[in-house]
């Protein structure tokens, strides 16, 4: 077993990098907007969120410092100081929306002691790998955080579904970070170079070919990783994205995962974690996707450039590409340019996306209603209680 001195080395250098890049983060601060690599979307950055307001003190939040959750779990997350040791700190605030929950990846303020060390902010998030929650309902799960290259992995031991990996590249590309479809399991299949190039040519996507067994194309994915940038690997469960995490991470770093935390508890797991991997980046493992909900249209039209294009050419700006005369999506289907494959795909996603975005619109409402009948008891209350 390697000492916890030496996990603390090889995660200090690591560190030290992402703290570098997140000090560019802090000076850009709340409103700022990012471009998705290959200039696709602009998405805006959530704003600065506080926590433990009660809890914690002014004095507390300024000796606060910031760090990186390298895991979460339900009630408080594990974060990497840095001085290369992680600690956990508790969310000691309940949050009403999932999505408020510092995740796998965050950057937040730590503040507290070895007694109780609580987090007291999540900073400004540059992108974001969520999913709608398993049930269909309408909130959203954060996966993992300030990630700049989301790995779509599809298994080759079985004939991909070009449905399944379009909607997985919603996902990626929803999260506002540049995204790859990785066909892993090359052993496995002789016409591993055809997957590649269909999915390349009907997705539009870069796709890379690789095996864990063989170490065909590690290289190049280890190559999406490099110093101080974050890896999500998102993908059904059996695709092969632990093992590629394990790969990736080499030998060195997989035997380093249990890092001792305040000389106590290990890391049983590296999975859902965020890996320190050779070359000085970061790589997280997402669970299996299997239910996964399109969050929002700018993912789906970046997914989908071919049909957006199509459709910003349409005669009418809300041509629904049925019947009206003009329309470039149907002409495109007409003469074969656009598969009717491809068209449905986009269309369920889209209606999909419709769906989800409406009931999220009406719980919003809901909560709102709920706030304001709250806060109105509430000074109702006060009023009577100074009158006495
Ligand atoms: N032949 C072959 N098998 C592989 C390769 N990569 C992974 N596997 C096998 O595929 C199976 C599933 O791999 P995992 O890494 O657990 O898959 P996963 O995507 O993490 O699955 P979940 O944890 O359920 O989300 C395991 O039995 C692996 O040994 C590969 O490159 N070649
Ligand atoms: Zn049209």
């Amino acid at each position: 077993m390697v000492s916890g001195q030496r996990c603390s080395l090889v995660l200090r250098g690591a560190l030290q990098r992402v703290h570098a890049a997140s000090v560019g983060a802090r000076v850009v601060d709340v409103t700022t907007s990012w471009s998705g690599a290959g200039g696709r979307k602009s998405l805006a950055c959530a704003g600065r969120r506080s926590y433990g307001h009660g809890v914690v003190t002014e004095g507390d939040r300024a000796t606060a410092w910031s760090g990186r959750v390298v895991r979460g779990d339900r009630g408080h997350v594990r974060v990497l100081g840095p001085d290369g040791r992680v600690v956990t700190a508790r969310i000691a605030v309940p949050v009403s929306d999932p999505l408020e929950a510092p995740c796998v990846g965050d950057w937040v303020t730590v503040a507290g002691d070895a007694g109780e060390r609580v987090v007291a902010e999540v900073l400004p998030r540059r992108t974001l790998v969520e999913r709608a929650e398993p049930g269909r309902s309408s909130r959203h799960q954060p996966l993992a955080a300030n990630v700049d290259t989301v790995a779509v992995v599809v298994g080759l031991d079985q004939m991909p579904s070009l449905e399944k990996v379009e909607r997985l590249l919603v996902v990626g590309w929803s999260s506002g970070a540049s995204v790859h479809v990785v066909l892993t399991k090359s052993d496995l299949a002789a016409d591993a170079a055809d997957v590649a190039e269909d999915i390349t040519t009907q997705l539009g996507a870069d796709v890379l070919v690789c095996s864990t067994r063989t170490g065909e194309g590690i290289a190049e994915v280890a190559a999406l990783v490099p110093a101080g940038t974050t890896l999500a690997l998102v993908g059904a469960s059996g695709a092969g994205k632990s093992t590629l995490v394990n790969t990736l991470a080499g030998e060195e770093v997989v035997e380093t995962s249990p890092i001792r935390a305040d000389g106590r508890g290990r890391h049983t797991t590296v999975r859902r974690e965020l890996v320190p991997v050779p070359g000085g980046g970061w790589v997280v493992d997402t669970p299996g996707l299997r239910g996964v909900g399109v969050t929002g249209p700018d993912g789906l039209e970046a997914a989908f450039t071919d049909v957006a294009d199509l459709a910003a050419s349409c005669r009418f700006r809300d041509c629904s590409h049925q019947v009206e005369p003009g329309c470039a999506v149907r002409a495109a289907l007409d003469d074969g340019s656009l598969s009717l494959r491809r068209y449905e795909s986009w269309r369920t996603l889209q209606r999909e996306g419709l769906w989800l975005r409406r009931r999220a619109d009406r719980r919003l409402a809901a909560e709102e209603g709920r706030r304001v009948r709250q806060s109105t008891r509430a000074q109702r209350r006060l009023r009577r209680e100074r009158g006495r």
